[in-house]
């Protein structure tokens, strides 16, 4: 690209929601899609917002282009009051903000260099700057040698490439994110999420996503805004919100990227030993507190000889360890929960039950 990338200022409110209601008219009454919903995303950051199917996300989303009008309340992007436009502000609005979706949204009988075109020949761009403005958005993107290739010669991560260049065509400083990995394997999400941080970094974007998907969120969001019923749930940085999540809304999220206790220990987990020898089983949770960087080593070498990692692991979220391990001590020679919790450092500790020493 050319130029410097532009400074990317945290701090500053980019999108801001105040008291926004939207109500759809159901056939079995009103749906209250989004609810006196309030928040703001920060300009340069990637923004997720997570939430069970009908929970509001994709009205929230459309909201901020103004393909959904709000019942009530104000979207602002830069200051401006999107609901306040005129049609001609309106498409100068949406330039600055760019969309891809699911399915790509390509158009089967235009090449990639067409697709990725058609909006600046809409803008009446000459053809020699719409040639070069595509050509540089097809590196950018990594698709330079597929200019002349048809949507259905491509795979799905280089269609959503050819999404991501499409949206980029007019320098937006907003990037919206509509499920956009949820078409693709796990390897291609990975290359397409790569892209957006890319993207985001270079560009100086913001990027706000909807996803079903926590490990989208995990892997590049800044913070995380959780949905239910069109209420905000919770709002902060990823790895705050998913080490220690305050709403219920979230913890249901969650469950599935959790290490549950292995059917096998579940079944022999007994709660109290009543004298006869055995181990007790805890769960410690991290939640990038205590060690930011990981769990020293020296630290569970000094739960003694006895000790077993039963089962789990440490991931990183933005910088920050997370995660939960199940162990098993001696019942007898145990240190107490606090002063497990201590050694180790676990900003949580659980005592799931005991396991009786074999008869
Ligand atoms: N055009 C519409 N007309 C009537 N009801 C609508 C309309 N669009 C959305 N809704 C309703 O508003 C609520 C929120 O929908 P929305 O699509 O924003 O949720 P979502 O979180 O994006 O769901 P999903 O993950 O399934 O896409 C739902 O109850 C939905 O049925």
């Amino acid at each position: 690209m050319s130029g410097p990338p532009p400074a990317v200022d945290i701090a500053t409110p980019h999108i801001v929601f105040e008291q926004v209601h939207k109500r759809f008219a159901g056939p079995h009454g009103d749906v209250q899609a989004l609810a006196a919903l309030s928040f703001s995303v920060m300009r340069g950051e990637v923004f997720g917002i997570i939430g069970r199917s009908g929970a509001g996300k994709s009205t929230l989303l459309r909201a901020i282009n103004a393909l959904e009008a709000p019942s009530g309340g104000h979207v602002t992007v830069d200051g401006i009051d999107v609901g306040a436009l005129d049609e001609d502000a309106l498409v100068a609005l949406r330039r600055r903000i760019g969309m891809i979706f699911q399915h790509f949204n390509l158009l089967a009988a235009k090449t990639v260099r067409e697709n990725v075109a058609l909006p600046l020949r809409v803008a009446g761009w000459r053809p020699a700057a719409i040639h070069a403005r595509v050509q540089e958005l097809l590196a950018l993107v990594g698709l330079a040698d597929k200019a002349d290739v048809y949507p259905a010669k491509l795979s799905g991560g280089q269609k959503q490439r050819v999404g991501i260049a499409r949206a980029l065509v007019h320098h937006p400083e907003v990037l919206l994110c509509d499920e956009a990995t949820s078409a693709l394997d796990p390897e291609t999400t990975q290359s397409i999420l790569a892209l957006l941080r890319e993207i985001n970094q270079k560009l100086g974007l913001t990027v706000v996503l909807i996803t079903h998907d926590m490990a989208v969120i995990r892997a590049i969001c800044d913070r995380v805004l959780v949905l239910d019923a069109g209420q905000r749930q919770e709002l902060g940085e990823v790895w705050r919100v998913f080490g220690d999540p305050q709403a219920e809304a979230t913890r249901a999220l969650l469950r599935p990227l959790q290490h549950g206790l292995p059917a096998d220990l579940a079944q022999a987990l007994v709660p109290a030993l009543q004298g006869r020898p055995g181990r007790a089983i805890y769960s410690a949770g991290f939640t990038g507190n205590t060690h930011a960087q990981g769990l020293p080593l020296a630290a569970l070498a000094a739960l003694g000889p006895g000790a077993e990692l039963l089962h789990g692991g440490l991931d990183r979220i933005r910088g920050h360890a997370h995660g939960r391990l199940l162990l098993s001590l001696p019942a007898d020679t145990a240190p107490s929960g606090d002063r497990l919790r201590q050694i180790l450092g676990a900003d949580h500790l659980d005592l799931l039950g005991h396991v009786p020493a074999p008869a």
